[in-house]
């Protein structure tokens, strides 16, 4: 008979394993009467990683989200969050969540709402972090004031501040900028950048698209209850590529073209396909094209958007190649 590994090498085991994606679901199905809300849904989301849910309304992105959370329960399929079943109270205490329809107790200040959220969860979030969280959701001089009075975008503020209080590691956003103007919106972009470089996983569900194509790392498209598609950008997309107008190019510069990837050539218009996504690598190209003596006169992005691939897939029923 051969030993197992003693309790040591078995933790050790672990903990070398990956950890656990924050977000894992298999064969999720829903149905309500004899309307499928959701059919057949698998798919994950990675430790820190940033994934937007799309779909036109009724696709089932919200009840996706439910089931994920343990809100509602499914006909049939699995859900892992954090490693752990859905309903662990382990598990959902490190998941912040921010629902579609938010409405917060109208007679408590906005630091009361943390701190109600921040004791259901069981975590010790000292009163300057929450003050932090406040400041972070553009909330900061209102700590003290009672909901009742936030208009709509400031309870939306606050609804982010209560899914960060409790330093979650998981963040389930439904329509986080519905509420939002502009500058909150961009402010909730540049709240998930830093969410993701804190390493937190985040799903984000959000009729926004170029939002969601500015920081998500994935996405996931649902159409009548079924995943449409998923992938990276570059895999929904394509390779970035870039179109150039140009004058006076010259072997040299041709080849200095040549350098930054795939490049095709219709009379002064040169496209290419870029070797490397890096932000320095056009402006770096241009000055070095200017330096060879070449005139520019329009450098412009040649890739599709999300939006126009999105409503590809939608219009053709398909998730299947690129049109
Ligand atoms: N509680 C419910 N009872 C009955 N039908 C429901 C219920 N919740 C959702 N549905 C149905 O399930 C389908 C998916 O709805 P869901 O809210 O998940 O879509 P969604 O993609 O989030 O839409 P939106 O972008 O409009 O918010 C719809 O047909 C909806 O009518």
């Amino acid at each position: 008979m051969t030993a197992g590994p003693s309790g040591e090498t078995a933790a050790r085991l672990l903990a070398e394993l990956p950890p656990s994606p924050a977000v894992w679901c298999s064969g999720l199905r829903k149905r309500y009467r004899r309307r499928t809300a959701v059919e057949d849904v698998s798919f994950s989301v990675g430790r820190g990683e940033v994934v937007g849910l799309l779909g036109p309304n009724g696709a089932g992105k919200t009840s996706v989200v439910k089931i994920l959370l343990g809100l509602v329960r499914p006909d049939a399929g699995e859900v892992l969050l954090l490693g752990r079943p859905a309903q662990d109270p382990r598990a959902r205490a490190r998941v912040g969540y921010l629902p579609e329809l938010f409405r917060y107790q109208p007679w408590l200040s906005a630091d009361e709402v943390l701190r109600l959220h921040v004791r259901l969860t069981g975590a010790a979030v000292p009163e300057g972090e929450r003050r932090e969280c406040l400041a972070l959701v553009g909330l900061a001089d209102r700590a003290g004031d009672r909901v009742g009075g936030f208009s709509k975008g400031m309870q939306q503020r606050l609804g982010l501040a209560v899914a960060l209080v409790a330093r979650p590691e998981l963040v389930v956003l439904d329509e986080p900028t519905s509420a939002l103007d502009p500058l909150g919106r961009a402010d909730v972009r540049d709240l998930l950048l830093s969410l993701k470089a804190r390493e937190v996983a985040v799903l984000v569900n959000s009729h926004l698209i170029s939002e969601v194509e500015r920081v998500c790392d994935r996405v996931v498209i649902l159409d009548k209850g079924r995943l449409a598609a998923s992938g990276t950008l570059q895999e929904l997309l394509g390779q970035q590529e870039v179109r150039l107008r140009l004058d006076g190019v010259t072997a040299r510069a041709e080849a200095r073209l040549a350098a930054a990837g795939g490049l095709t050539r219709e009379g002064n218009s040169f496209t290419i396909a870029l070797a490397d996504e890096d932000t320095a690598t056009v402006p770096d190209l241009v000055a070095d094209l200017v330096a060879l003596g070449v005139r520019v006169h329009a450098v412009e992005p040649a890739r599709i958007t999300l939006e126009e691939r999105l409503l590809g897939i939608l219009r053709t029923g398909s998730g299947g190649e690129r049109p």
